[in-house]
């Protein structure tokens, strides 16, 4: 960690860290990357602009795009970016008016903008679920929608890569993000194939604990015991996701779609994830308690 407020990668890691893949794969090529300021989309617009793309950087703070881009400017990369709220369908669309007005092109979509807060499903308030399922599925299908009614319209191919959470056992206290990401997944086979004959490729990226400022929302605690979630015994960097997503979204994955890349260090296999501590029920048999109403 690189201090008690900020969580992963720098920029001035990104701007050298290396990379698998060969310098000017992206030329030519215009990449839109929501999420682009926060931890994961970060590290993937580094490595897409390093790669010679354009990226196009969304989020909500306008204040955090213009910090990115200005350190991507001063290393020479082509950047650009809007502030948009992916839950917003209208200020999606226009987004996208605006992408083709000033570049004719779109390549490669990545969804990285999403999150939740960790809490026992069984306290969720109405708001609270809404705001997860708002952002996670809807606005990834906004963005996911405005995208390829672009491409089709220009008759251009496309790329889509979502960054999504591993939904495949039961992750402790985000419910909520488990159901919009399932929703991600599943939307994502089923365009994948009403796609294909569009050239638009859809693929799912989903991390393990991957340490970026995205941890804020958890307990010192928590974050403490994130190693523990898988084999490997310690958490990805954020340039772990994006050379996934690169994979899956640029030319290596050309044959791919509808898939869904896991990154988490083989946490599906053995790991314990707890993302509001792990309770005592979880800690062994003596700390059940004699009054769990079990039935017996
Ligand atoms: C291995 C690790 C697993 C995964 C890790 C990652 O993904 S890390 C990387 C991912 N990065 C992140 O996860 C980034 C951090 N996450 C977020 O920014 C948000 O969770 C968000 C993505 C939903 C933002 O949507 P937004 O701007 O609309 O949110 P808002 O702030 O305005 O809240 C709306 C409502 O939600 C409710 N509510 C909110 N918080 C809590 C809480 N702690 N407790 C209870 N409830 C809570 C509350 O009802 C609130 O309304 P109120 O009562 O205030 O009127
Ligand atoms: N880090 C991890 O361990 C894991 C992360 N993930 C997922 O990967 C994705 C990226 O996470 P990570 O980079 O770590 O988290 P961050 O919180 O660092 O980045 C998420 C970004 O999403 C943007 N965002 C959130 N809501 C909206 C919205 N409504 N409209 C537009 N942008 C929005 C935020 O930008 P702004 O603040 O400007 O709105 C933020 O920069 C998320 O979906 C996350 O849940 C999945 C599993 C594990």
């Amino acid at each position: 960690m690189t201090g008690a407020e900020s969580f992963g990668l720098t920029d001035a890691d990104l701007a050298v860290k290396p990379t698998v893949y060969a310098p000017g794969m992206f030329d030519g090529k215009v990449a839109l990357v929501s999420g682009g300021a926060g931890g994961i989309g970060r590290a993937t617009a580094w490595l897409l602009a390093r790669l010679g793309a354009h990226v196009i950087i969304s989020g909500r703070s306008e204040a955090k795009i213009a910090g990115l881009i200005g350190a991507m400017r001063e290393t020479g990369l082509a950047c650009s970016g809007h502030a948009v709220d992916i839950r917003e369908p209208e200020g999606v669309a226009a987004f996208f008016d605006r992408i083709w007005d000033e570049h004719g092109q779109l390549d490669l979509l990545v969804n990285s903008a999403g999150g939740q807060f960790p809490q026992a499903a069984i306290d969720f308030s109405v708001k609270g679920w809404n705001a997860v399922i708002n952002t996670n599925l809807n606005g990834t299908w906004f963005m996911m929608q405005a995208a390829a009614r672009k491409w089709r319209d220009a008759g251009q191919p496309g790329s889509i890569v979502n960054v999504v959470v591993v939904t495949t056992h039961g992750l402790h206290g985000v419910a909520h993000t488990v159901a919009a990401r399932a929703g991600v997944i599943g939307l994502s086979r089923s365009v994948a194939v009403e796609w294909a004959p569009l050239g638009i490729r859809v693929n799912c990226v989903a991390p393990g604990a991957i340490e970026t400022d995205g941890w804020k929302v958890y307990t010192p605690q928590v974050r403490a015991a994130y190693p523990m979630t898988n084999p490997m015994m310690r958490a990805g960097d954020a340039w772990d996701i994006a050379e996934a997503s690169v994979y899956l979204g640029g030319p290596a994955g050309k044959f791919i779609t509808g898939e869904l890349l896991t990154v988490d260090g083989g946490g599906q296999l053995w790991g314990e994830t707890w993302t509001t501590g792990k309770p005592d029920y979880f800690k062994g048999a003596d700390s059940r308690g004699a009054d769990r109403p079990d039935g017996d």
